[in-house]
C-alpha cells in the first residue's frame, strides 16, 4: 500500500473514541501528577507545615469554614516563621513571616515576586487595570505621576513654600472637610432612627457596615472626583447601587470560583469583550458562575458612571484655571498635572486615568468602610476603651466640630485606637505574590513559580514581636512599642515597598474624622449578648453580616 493511502486509512481509523480516551488519559496524567506533586515530587516538601487534609483540595475546607487568619496564625506558632501548605489542586503556597524575608520580597526584589496573574486579573476586572495590577517599570511611572496628588506635605514645608503650586494642590488632601459632610450625614440619619424608636434611651440597632460603606463611597467620590453620590440619602443611587452588589459578591468560595474561572486559557479576554458584556445573563442561568455574571455587570456599570465623570472633568474648564478652593478632588489634580506636564512625554492617558480613578474608587472605598466598622466593633467590645476615646476627641469636637488634619494628627488616644484596629483586623487581611525565578528567601530554596502568601493579619500579631497578648485590642501598646517592632514590616495592613498603599495617608485621616463625629455623638454597642463577628476572608475582610451594632445618643450633634 502507498504510504500516504496508509496514513489516511490509519487517521481516518483514529475516531473519536480514541480522541477522548487519549484526552481523558492526559488529563488524568496532568490531574494525578499535580495531586502527587505535593507528596511526592515538590522541592518545598521539606519546609514544615500542617499535613494535606484533602487530596484534591488540600488544606481549602478547612480555611473555608475557619475565621479569617486564625488557622495560619496557629500555623505560625506551630511551625515557625516559614510554613508551607497546599492549596486545591496541589498549588503550594509559602508563608513567610520574618522581616529579612518580606523586605526582600516587597521591598528590595519586589520586581522579582509580582501579583499572580489570576489576582492581577480579579483586580483588574474588579478595581480597575491600573496602579494595583500593573508591575515594573509601568508601575514605576504610574506611581510617579500619581504620588503627587496623594503626598500630603507636613505643615512645616507647606508654610515654607507656600507659593508653590504643587504643595499647595498636594497638601489640600490633608484637608478633612470633604469627609465631614458625608459624616454629619450620618449622623444625621442615625439620630433621626434613634429617635423614631419607642424608648430613644434605649438606642436602635444599625447594620453598622451597609451606613458606613454608603458614607465612606459618598467620601470618596468627593475626594477621587468632586462628585456628590450621596449614597447616604439615595438609595437607589446607580453607582452606590452598583458597588453594594459588587461588595456582596465577596466570599472566599465566590473568590476560588473567581480565581479557576479567570485562569481558564481565554477566559480573561472574553470576560472584557462586548458581546459577553451584552450576554452576561448567560453566566446567570448556571447557578456557580451566578456571582461572577453580577460581579462583571457592577463593574460594567461602575466603568460607564466613571466615564461620565471623566469627560465631564475634561470639559470643565474651570479645573485647568483653579488649583485652589473648588476642584480639590484627586481627579481635577491629574487632569491639571497633566496639563502642566503638556510635551513632556510620559504623562497618563485619558484610558489610563479613567481605569486608575476606578482603582482608587474600588481600593479606597470598601478598605475604609471595613477598618472603620471593625474599629467601631472593638470600641463596642471595650466600654473603658470607647469612653476614654470619648473623653478625648468630644472635647475637642465641642470646640471644632470639623477638626483638620493637624487636629487630629494631634490626639494621640485617636492615633493609637485606629492603628490598634488596623492592626488586628487589617481590612486587607492577605496578599499573594509569585516567585518569577528561582531563588532562596529566608535560606530556604524557592523554585520560579512559586505562589507567596503575604499573610497580612499574622504578621500583625505575631507574638515573637507583639508579645503574648498580641491578638488583644490594647491602643496603649502604641505609646510604648515593643523592641522588637519594626516600622515597616510589624504592620503590613498597608503593606510595604513600591506597591504599598498608595491612599494610606488618606485612609488613616479619613478614618479618625468619621470616627471622631460618631464617637462623640454616640455610643457603640454589641447588638446582643454573645455576639460573635463574621469577618469575611476574601480580598477584604468586610463583615459577612454587616455588623450589627446597637448604637445609643450621647447627646445632640454639634451644631
Ligand atoms: C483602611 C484603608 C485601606 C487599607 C487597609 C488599604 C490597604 C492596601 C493594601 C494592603 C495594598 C497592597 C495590595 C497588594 O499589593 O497586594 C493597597 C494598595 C493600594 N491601595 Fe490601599 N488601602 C486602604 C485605603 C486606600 C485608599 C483610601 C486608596 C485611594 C484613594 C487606596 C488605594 C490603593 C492603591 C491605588 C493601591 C495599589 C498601590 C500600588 O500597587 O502601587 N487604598 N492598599
Amino acid at each position: 500500500m502507498d504510504p500516504s493511502e496508509l496514513f489516511y486509512t490509519s487517521l481516518s481509523a483514529f475516531t473519536t473514541r480514541h480522541l477522548l480516551v487519549f484526552g481523558s488519559i492526559f488529563i488524568l496524567f496532568r490531574l494525578s501528577r499535580q495531586i502527587l506533586w505535593p507528596y511526592v515530587f515538590s522541592p518545598l516538601r521539606v519546609i514544615p507545615g500542617p499535613p494535606i487534609i484533602h487530596p484534591i483540595l488540600g488544606q481549602f475546607p478547612t480555611l473555608l469554614h475557619g475565621v479569617c487568619g486564625f488557622l495560619k496564625r496557629s500555623w505560625s506558632s506551630r511551625y515557625g516563621s516559614v510554613v508551607r501548605f497546599v492549596g486545591p489542586f496541589g498549588v503550594e503556597r509559602v508563608m513567610f513571616l520574618s522581616p529579612q524575608a518580606l523586605h526582600k520580597i516587597l521591598v528590595s526584589d519586589w520586581q522579582e515576586y509580582p501579583k499572580p496573574d489570576f489576582v492581577r486579573n480579579i483586580l483588574g476586572v474588579s478595581a480597575g487595570w491600573g496602579l494595583l495590577t500593573e508591575t515594573g517599570d509601568v508601575h514605576r511611572q504610574m506611581r510617579r505621576n500619581l504620588n503627587p496628588a496623594f503626598s500630603i506635605t507636613s505643615l512645616a514645608e507647606r508654610e515654607r513654600h507656600n507659593s508653590s503650586f504643587l504643595l499647595r494642590c498636594t497638601f489640600h488632601l490633608a484637608e478633612t472637610d470633604m469627609y465631614y459632610e458625608p459624616t454629619y450625614g450620618l449622623v444625621e440619619i442615625l439620630n433621626e432612627g434613634i429617635e423614631a424608636e419607642p424608648t430613644p434611651s434605649l438606642g436602635k440597632v444599625f447594620y453598622t457596615y451597609e451606613w458606613l460603606s454608603k458614607a465612606t463611597l459618598d467620601i470618596i467620590c468627593l475626594a477621587a472626583f468632586g462628585y456628590r453620590t450621596d449614597a447616604l440619602h439615595n438609595p437607589d443611587n446607580e453607582l452606590a447601587d452598583a458597588y453594594h452588589n459588587l461588595v456582596n459578591t465577596q466570599s472566599l468560595l465566590n473568590l476560588a470560583i473567581f480565581s479557576f474561572f479567570m485562569s481558564i486559557p481565554g477566559v480573561v479576554l472574553m470576560m472584557k469583550s462586548k458581546w459577553m458584556t451584552a450576554h452576561l445573563y448567560l453566566l446567570k442561568k448556571i447557578t456557580l458562575l451566578a456571582p461572577i455574571a453580577t460581579l462583571f455587570e457592577s463593574v460594567d456599570r461602575i466603568k460607564r458612571i466613571s466615564a461620565e465623570m471623566l469627560r465631564e472633568k475634561m470639559s470643565d474648564t474651570d479645573v485647568a484655571a483653579s488649583d485652589a478652593d473648588s476642584k480639590r478632588d484627586i481627579l481635577s489634580r491629574l487632569v491639571r498635572m497633566r496639563m502642566s506636564n503638556a510635551g513632556k512625554g510620559d504623562q497618563l492617558s485619558d484610558e489610563t486615568m479613567m481605569e486608575q480613578v476606578i482603582t482608587f474608587l474600588g481600593a479606597g472605598h470598601e478598605t475604609t468602610a471595613t477598618g472603620l466598622a471593625w474599629t467601631l466593633w472593638l470600641l463596642a467590645s471595650h466600654p473603658d476603651i470607647q469612653a476614654k476615646l470619648r473623653a478625648e476627641v468630644g472635647h475637642m469636637v465641642e470646640h471644632n466640630p470639623r477638626p483638620d488634619f493637624r487636629t487630629l494628627k494631634q490626639m494621640e488616644y485617636l492615633d493609637s485606637v485606629v492603628m490598634e484596629s488596623l492592626r488586628i483586623m487589617p481590612p486587607v487581611p492577605m496578599t499573594l505574590r509569585r516567585c518569577a525565578k528561582d531563588d532562596y528567601i529566608d535560606n530556604v530554596w524557592i523554585p520560579k513559580g512559586t505562589m507567596l502568601y503575604i499573610a497580612i493579619r499574622v504578621v500583625n500579631t505575631f507574638k515573637e514581636v507583639w508579645g503574648d497578648d498580641a491578638e488583644q485590642f490594647r491602643p496603649e501598646r502604641w505609646a510604648e512599642l515593643p523592641k522588637k517592632y519594626n516600622p515597616t514590616f510589624s504592620l503590613l495592613s498597608f503593606l510595604a515597598g513600591p506597591h504599598s498603599c498608595i491612599g494610606r495617608t488618606m485612609a488613616i485621616a479619613e478614618m479618625k474624622a468619621v470616627l471622631s463625629i460618631l464617637i462623640t455623638n454616640f455610643e457603640f454597642e454589641p447588638a446582643y449578648v454573645g455576639q460573635i463577628i463574621r469577618p469575611t476572608a476574601a480580598i477584604t475582610m468586610k463583615p459577612a453580616d454587616n455588623l450589627p451594632l446597637r448604637i445609643r445618643l450621647v447627646r445632640q450633634a454639634p451644631s
